[in-house]
């Protein structure tokens, strides 16, 4: 039983058997992508405060220390991004502060916004406004914070990272699997193309891994949704002294990922945490998003590549890199809100950038 199924009424059903046959898959079973596919964001962390610790983040601030990104900045951000040739505004920050965030709920109230939903909405509205698509990623949502934020977004995600209970989620307030299988099945019943990944090496083992992969491929067989997982590599900062999974452990967990779960899903690795290079073999088809103009805030130790750097990744593969939108193609008709529509076929600057690069 995943920890916090029964709490959150999720009935994912992972078959035993099913778990022992993708343990034993190897690199060796997965043929190379085609092709491999980027978008171009800019990182929007609209706060610091978060109701949890992860013992691998350092992302977090303690309450009296959190930020928050303010309207202006968000718009100032999204603008350079535009003009930077960017489509995706990916907006990712700390879980719903809880309510010992009394100066970061104080000043959301001074800007008329009762939670960080509510503000990310508005947030949404102005990335929209200035020309780039938004991609939300504010960790766990109930079913009423998601349809509050999900026509403004062209896709939203969250991690699973694992379902098993891990110490590096402990303490008094943890995140649970079932809650995050919760989130990702909300987005299925909304109708949200969604993103999730494992992040690999925080304590879990190869069933965990098998395990996660099979609870991902059984919500995204319900609903469709899903467009892509990420295999995430925990890195070391100044949190994380722990250890970091070995090039062998990577390569395995990729290809596990690709056996899983059907071809329509793509498997993303980040090129700025992982061995991008070592892992072409594996069944990798995505780059995920990667910023001309904003740091990695979540590990600001590890800087995206140029561009040039993802062409020269493309090449040692030998297969064309793909510039895609935060949404894959697949989603444009039937899944897509009234907003994105009319952003994707806009007569402005910024429509004729999206259809530049859907190739329309
Ligand atoms: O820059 C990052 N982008 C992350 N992304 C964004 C991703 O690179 C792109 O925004 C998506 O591929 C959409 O284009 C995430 C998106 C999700 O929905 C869920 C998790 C992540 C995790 C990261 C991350 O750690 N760093
Ligand atoms: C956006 C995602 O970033 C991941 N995240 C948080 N801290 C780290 C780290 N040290 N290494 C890799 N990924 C991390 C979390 O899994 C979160 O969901
Ligand atoms: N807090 C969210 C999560 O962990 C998203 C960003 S993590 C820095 O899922
Ligand atoms: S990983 Fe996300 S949920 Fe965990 S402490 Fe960091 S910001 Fe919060």
């Amino acid at each position: 039983m995943i920890p916090g199924a029964d709490e959150y009424d999720v009935d994912v059903a992972v078959d035993a058997a099913a778990v022992e046959r993708l343990r034993s898959v190897t690199p060796a079973d997965v043929d190379p992508a085609p092709e491999l596919s980027f978008a171009r964001n800019v990182f929007l962390p609209l706060t610091t405060a978060c109701r949890y610790t992860c013992t691998y983040c350092t992302y977090y601030d303690v309450p009296g220390e959190a930020s928050l990104m303010s309207p202006e900045e968000v718009r100032e951000t999204c603008r350079m991004g535009a003009k930077a040739g960017c489509t995706e505004a990916l907006f990712t920050f700390g879980d719903d502060p809880d309510d010992r965030y009394t100066a970061v709920h104080e000043r959301l109230a001074e800007w008329g916004h009762d939670s960080v939903h509510s503000y990310l909405r508005e947030a949404c509205d102005i990335a929209l406004e200035e020309g780039l698509l938004p991609h939300s990623n504010p960790g766990d949502q109930t079913r009423e914070q998601m349809e509050l934020v999900a026509d403004v977004n062209a896709s939203m995600g969250v991690m699973l990272e694992t379902t098993a209970e891990v110490r590096a989620h402990g303490g008094p307030r943890a995140k649970s699997p079932g809650q995050r299988l919760a989130t990702i099945r909300t987005a299925g019943e909304l109708g949200v193309p969604f993103t999730t990944g494992l992040l690999v090496g925080i304590g879990e083992d190869w069933t965990d891994r098998a395990e996660s992969l099979l609870a991902i491929r059984d919500l995204h067989e319900r609903y469709g949704h899903v467009q892509e997982v990420i295999v995430q590599p925990v890195v070391a900062n100044e949190r994380w002294r722990g250890d970091t999974p070995a090039l062998d452990a990577l390569r395995r967990v990729t290809a596990m990922a690709r056996v899983a779960l059907p071809e329509e899903v793509s498997v993303q690795v980040p090129p700025n945490l992982a061995p991008v290079r070592d892992l072409l073999d594996c069944g990798i088809d995505d780059l995920g998003g990667v910023s001309p103009v904003t740091d990695d805030y979540i590990n600001p130790d590890y800087a995206w590549p140029a561009l040039r750097e993802l062409e020269a990744i493309a090449e040692e593969a030998g297969v064309p890199l793909r510039e895609r939108l935060p949404v894959h193609e697949r989603f444009v008709p039937g899944w897509l809100s009234p907003a994105i529509l009319d952003a994707l076929e806009g007569e402005d600057e910024a429509g004729a950038r999206y259809r530049a690069v859907l190739g329309d």
